[in-house]
């Protein structure tokens, strides 16, 4: 099966993006990049003190995202927390017919499975910023919502099954 234009798995951390992200390139045999990747070190820096990046922060890093995705114009998939509409319009500007698939869940769920996964960079506390930045997906996005509240298997076969006429 293929996938014939990039997807872009999103959401706050915790929500599942690098593990659900990587599960559906390989499902979709398209490659995978992770966002979390393509972060300049000062970013990397700021989050790991504590600190929520801001808009400027973000701006460069999304248009790196953006060239990966031009680069994969015939399938692929990264993982990236897009979390507000603007920063959707700037991956937009790189490569219009984008996917978006937002991973969505019980708040205490996702703080759960953050705070439990080991030797990661970004300090549970952050969580409540990411959550508060969070902008949904708007009516006129081309994407949609996938519960987090199953399994890794199950939400990729959920994507699958849900764009079935397309791939
Ligand atoms: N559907 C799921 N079922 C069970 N565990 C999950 C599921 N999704 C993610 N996890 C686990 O939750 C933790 C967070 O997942 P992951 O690192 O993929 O999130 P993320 O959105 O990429 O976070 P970040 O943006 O902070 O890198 C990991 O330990 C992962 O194995
Ligand atoms: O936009 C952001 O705030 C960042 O992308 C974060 O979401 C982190 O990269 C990631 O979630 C931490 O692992």
């Amino acid at each position: 099966m293929s996938n014939p234009r990039p997807v872009v798995v999103m959401g706050v951390s915790g929500s599942g993006k690098s593990v659900v992200g990587a599960a559906l390139a390989q499902r979709l045999r398209v490659p995978f990049a992770d966002a979390d990747d393509f972060h300049p070190q000062a970013n990397i820096d700021k989050m790991a003190a504590g600190h929520p990046l801001d808009d400027d922060d973000r701006r460069p890093w999304l248009d790196v995202i953006g060239r990966w995705l031009e680069e994969h114009a015939d399938g692929g998939v990264v993982s990236c927390s897009a979390l507000k509409r603007t920063y959707r319009d700037q991956l937009r500007s790189h490569f219009a017919d984008l996917q978006l698939v937002h991973l969505s869940g019980d708040r205490d769920l996702i703080a759960r499975r953050q705070a439990s996964r080991p030797g990661h960079f970004m300090p549970p506390a952050l969580l409540d910023s990411q959550f508060d930045t969070l902008e949904p997906l708007e009516p006129d996005e081309d994407g949609f919502v996938i519960d987090v509240g199953q399994s890794v298997d199950d939400i990729v076969q959920e994507y699958v099954d849900r764009t079935r006429t397309e791939t």
